[in-house]
């Protein structure tokens, strides 16, 4: 078993940082009038550890016995959509972007079965079961209004969990009827004691410069920094010597397009790049993550007066690649006027 899933947490008390978090969800989990809640945090900061604690909590270790289903739906026109639900005799977990464009259906027809039964194990602490919605952040707008009615209609059988990197894609109407809970990064004094943590239950030391290292490397993920630990063991076992973090072979790809991007600024160059940006996306690397590397890496890349002006780019794209459908327009659309500016800047032309 990878160490990020052995030394996972398990219980409220278990956890390492957020005290307070902690403690407030000790508290809620304790009342019946529980509320829906949405958990929000960048990735690898530990939510979703943070929520399956939560739910020992309010119905104890059952709800580790987890069970998988595929389960089927017919959309409009009869065609078959799988999706994966994992459930417990308390709750069950939903990843609805899995559906792709029919997310609506299938949080409707989940969500509709769930509030129509009662709980099976009556000497369960509370009477509701919890759905947890992972990725709520990419769940279309059709699929958050239909979560909507539902919250409403039968709080009586159901609590949602919502689990997202951030709130600004959830619609207004589902925050304001959730209890926000903002699972932030740890620091690196936090991230230290977790990673010294895992040393000590594997029963080994970590020197303190390859903790802060990792922590460099990690930017903020847990999980990145607990599974870099595991992979530098597997270098060198007493970590020590010349240690180096590999990165994904994604990550150095997308590098090598900011190379090119800044390196020549042609019509060709731009072609060159769009076979790169389709490699990225056939190769299932969602565009917006796409967008932030290479922009990330142009800024540093290129003259300090250009770096707000493509941070504000690729803000804009990465909207138009949420709202439309093909990505690789807006992707392209973004590389291009990433071009322009860096071309305009040097031959000391206006840009905008
Ligand atoms: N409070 C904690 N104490 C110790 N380890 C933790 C804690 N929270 C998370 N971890 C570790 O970090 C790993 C990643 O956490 P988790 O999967 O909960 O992150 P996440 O925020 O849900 O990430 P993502 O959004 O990418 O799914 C876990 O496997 C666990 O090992």
């Amino acid at each position: 078993m990878l160490y990020v899933d052995k030394h996972r947490p398990r219980a409220l008390t278990e956890l390492h940082y957020h005290q307070t978090l902690s403690d407030r969800l000790v508290a809620l989990a304790a009342h019946d009038d529980f509320p829906h809640m949405l958990f929000y945090g960048p990735s690898g900061a530990g939510k979703k550890t943070r929520i399956m604690c939560l739910l020992r909590e309010l119905y104890g270790p059952a709800t580790a016995k987890l069970k998988i289903d595929q389960r089927v739906f017919l959309n409009p026109s009869k065609r078959k959509i799988d999706v994966n639900v994992v459930s417990s005799n308390y709750h069950i977990e939903l990843t609805p972007s899995d559906a792709g464009g029919y997310d609506r259906l299938v949080i409707q027809d989940i969500l509709k079965e769930i509030a129509q039964t009662q709980q099976v194990d009556t000497n369960a602490k509370h009477r509701f079961k919890v759905v947890v919605i992972n990725e709520a952040d990419s769940l279309s707008r059709d699929a958050q209004s239909a979560l909507r009615r539902t919250m409403e209609k039968y709080m009586g059988n159901l609590r949602l969990i919502l689990c997202s990197t951030s709130t600004s894609r959830i619609i207004a109407p589902i925050r304001s009827r959730c209890l926000l809970m903002r699972v932030g990064a740890p620091s690196e004094a936090e991230m230290t004691a977790v990673l010294r943590h895992v040393a000590k239950r594997e029963s080994f030391t970590l020197p303190d410069k390859v903790a802060s290292q990792i922590f460099q490397d990690s930017c903020g993920n847990l999980r990145k920094a607990i599974l870099v630990l595991e992979a530098l063991r597997m270098q060198s076992p007493d970590l020590t010597g010349d240690l180096s973090i590999a990165k994904p072979d994604w990550e150095t790809f997308a590098m090598n397009t900011a190379d090119l991007i800044t390196g020549e600024q042609t019509p060709a160059r731009l072609l060159e790049v769009r076979g790169k940006l389709y490699e990225l996306l056939v190769h299932a690397i969602p565009a917006r993550l796409i967008i932030k590397t290479i922009t990330d890496q142009l800024v540093r890349r290129v003259d300090e007066n250009l770096r707000a002006h493509i941070v504000q780019k690729a803000a804009f794209y990465e909207i138009r690649c949420r709202q439309g459908n093909k990505a690789i327009f807006h992707l392209e659309a973004f590389v291009a006027s990433v071009m322009a500016m860096i071309k305009s800047d040097m031959l000391d032309m206006s840009w905008e």
